[in-house]
């Protein structure tokens, strides 16, 4: 049992407060440290606690890991996160591919590339239109098939509000409309961040609860309901994450033997 960080062969753990100006974990559930180790043979280093918005931290900062882990030598990115479902087929406790992106914050000029642009790491204006490696996406609903998962495993559009509140259904028809179909507080400016710096990235999103868009429910969305399915589909997520990065590790094998 335990999250994938847990289980990782020669795990070496790094509390976030011993790393020169990382941000600290406030989150319940994340736990704030970067974990070492192999997955199946594979070096991978796993984040026990993730930066959001709502937590203060200026989007740059939320994103500071990946710059670490680019910096450290990793070349893919696999973002997980805990997302409401909107699109009306999902059902708690699925997986969503994310296969694109709508950056509500970037909307309002809040972006995690803002300021003077460090060209160590990428260019002033990076593409995002295939920010979610297709081949990816591809080989991860092949796996899905394989380990009987495909019923669960959808591919979709997911956004990211700033938090800390959940959505309104006001808002929620909004962005329904806009055409998201999972919404969360956390991944895009990781992706974005990643992209920038050449990242091969792919993310998934569990629905840890159906989002509300009907005034006559008595239904409110918790922190509480997020964690518990987490922890009700950790073992899934986990053999998931595996098939993955041996998929990806056996790929860069035969590119590189
Ligand atoms: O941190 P992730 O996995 O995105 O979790 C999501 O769930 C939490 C709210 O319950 C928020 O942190 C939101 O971003
Ligand atoms: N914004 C947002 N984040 C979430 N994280 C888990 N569920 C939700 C949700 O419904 N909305």
């Amino acid at each position: 049992m335990g999250s994938l960080a847990d289980v990782l062969d020669g795990k070496i753990e790094v509390p976030y407060e011993i790393i020169p100006h990382f941000p600290r974990s406030t989150v319940q559930g994340h736990a704030g440290k970067l974990v070492f180790g192999y997955l199946s043979g594979v070096p991978v280093v796993c984040m026990k606690g993730r930066f959001h918005y709502y937590e203060g931290y200026p989007l740059w900062k939320c994103a500071m890991p990946v710059r670490v882990m680019k910096l450290l030598g990793v070349t893919h990115l696999v973002a997980t996160n805990a997302a409401g479902g909107l699109n009306p087929k999902f059902e708690v406790g699925d997986i969503m591919l994310v296969k694109d992106h709508i950056n509500l914050m970037g909307f309002a000029g809040n972006n995690p590339l803002q300021g003077p642009n460090d060209e160590r790491f990428g260019p002033r204006f990076p593409p995002m239109n295939e920010a979610y490696d297709k081949t990816l996406i591809r080989e991860a609903k092949r796996i899905a098939k394989e380990l009987g998962l495909e019923n669960i495993v959808h591919e979709g559009c997911y956004t990211c509000l700033g938090g800390p509140n959940f959505e309104t259904v006001a808002e929620l028809k909004m962005l329904s409309m806009l055409g998201a179909d999972s919404v969360g507080m956390s991944t895009v400016h990781e992706v974005i961040t990643g992209r920038h710096c050449d990242l091969t990235v792919m993310a998934f999103s569990l629905i840890t609860n159906k989002c509300i868009t009907a005034y006559d429910s008595n239904d409110n969305p918790n922190h509480e309901e997020v964690m518990d399915v987490g922890k009700m589909r950790q073992d899934v997520l986990k053999l998931f994450v595996q098939s993955i990065v041996k998929y990806i590790k056996q790929t860069e094998d035969s590119i590189n033997p």
